[in-house]
């Protein structure tokens, strides 16, 4: 079935598929997906990796030692930190670009600031081409702090660096109507409009002792990423022709439905519904930009600043004195008084930090 043209989503491989069977992390299904990424890149499209497999790497490399941690939470922690090295050595073997480490909590996406930051750091590694590989923080996240599991991980991570989808690569080609395992005569699901409760009652927990999901967690991550306005996959990646038509915008998974005009709803929600906290003047070429180019304005073409904002907050982008559009600061007022007017580039010589090259990002900016 076809899928809109994606530019950038987010991959997220399972303890199933790089560590098949529990035991060390192999290259037999892995290989494909790194090919898979390297022909994405030569399409000028994005993917970022969500990948289990820490824990499954510890262990491995353990193996047979008589003071191996025990299978407790502390144990599980230690093996993930052992794991977690190898498990970037591991990646960085497919590729002749950086991979980027990504070691994500809750916290990273509850707190707007850490949020901020973080997605501050990834459209910085997009610059620089490197490809982030992202996990959660097992070897220091107590439970209560934890995402849990990485399909859930993999929806924050969507909406973290706003991709248009979301791909769930597993050792099953989808989403069955009973569990497989004890259901032999189940259904493939090839679309599903909403993850309903009776949906949720057909999926399993996981296959392996490594894993933490099973389908379930799946499902419930794509209706976390569908009320984000992000579309799920959930697709065998062991199967180079099911990674090979996703670069054709092919769905030979399940396809899990974004929720209708949620994109949509972000803008009209950014444009009537969130209060504005000040007024930026631009100069003509930055307004030319914006509206042209649907460019980020950046602190060279602001030269009036007025009220009193923090990071985060919206402003209203004015040029002339007419209202132009409307958008999110990354930075508070007090700060762009001390750069507007200058270039990107002299930033952190004059705040002592560069937390983002653009005052406010064009994926924040919505025109009048
Ligand atoms: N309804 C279902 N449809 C498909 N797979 C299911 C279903 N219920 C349970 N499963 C199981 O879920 C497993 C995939 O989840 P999991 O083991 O967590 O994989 P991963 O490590 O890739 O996250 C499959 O191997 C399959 O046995
Ligand atoms: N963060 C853990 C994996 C947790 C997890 O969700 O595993 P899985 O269900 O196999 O994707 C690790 O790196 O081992």
């Amino acid at each position: 079935m076809r899928i809109p043209h994606w530019r950038r989503l987010v991959l997220k491989i399972g303890s199933n598929l790089i560590a098949p069977g529990g035991q060390a992390l192999s290259t037999r299904h892995v290989l494909e997906i790194a090919r898979f990424v390297q022909h994405a890149r030569t399409q000028e499209r994005e993917v970022i990796l969500v990948s289990s497999g820490a824990v499954a790497a510890g262990r491995a490399s353990l193996h047979g030692r008589s003071d191996m941690p025990p299978p407790n939470v502390a144990g599980k922690q230690a093996l993930a930190a052992v794991g977690q090295a190898e498990l970037m050595r591991f990646w960085q073997r497919f590729f002749d670009f950086p991979v980027a480490q990504l070691l994500l909590t809750r916290d990273d996406f509850a707190n707007r600031r850490r949020f901020l930051n973080a997605r501050n750091t990834l459209r910085s590694l997009r610059a620089v081409g490197a490809l982030p590989v992202i996990n959660e923080n097992d070897s220091v996240a107590v439970d209560e702090l934890r995402v849990g599991d990485n399909d859930t991980l993999a929806a924050h991570a969507a909406t973290l660096t706003e991709s248009e989808l979301m791909v769930l690569a597993t050792d099953i080609d989808g989403v069955y109507d009973a569990d497989p395992r004890s259901h032999p005569n189940a259904r493939k699901l090839d679309e599903i409009d909403q993850v309903t409760e009776e949906l949720l009652a057909m999926a399993g927990d996981a296959g392996s002792s490594v894993g933490t999901g099973g389908m379930r967690s799946k499902l419930i991550a794509a209706r976390r990423a569908a009320e984000a306005g992000i579309g799920t996959l959930i697709i065998d990646g062991r199967d180079h022709r099911t990674l090979e038509a996703l670069l054709d915008n092919e769905c030979r998974g399940s396809w899990i439905h974004p929720a209708q005009q949620r994109r949509a709803a972000r803008k009209h929600w950014m444009l009537h519904s969130l209060p504005t906290s000040g007024q930026i003047e631009i100069d003509a070429g930055a307004a030319e930009a914006l509206k042209g180019r649907g460019a980020s304005l950046l602190a060279s073409g602001v030269i009036g600043i007025q009220g009193q904002f923090e990071v985060g907050d919206a402003v209203e982008i004015q040029h002339q004195g007419k209202a132009l559009a409307k958008g999110i600061v990354q930075y508070r007022h007090a700060e762009l008084a001390r750069i507007r007017g200058r270039h990107s580039r002299d930033i952190a010589e004059i705040l002592g930090d560069c937390p983002s090259e653009s005052v406010i990002h064009r994926d924040d900016l919505v025109l009048m």
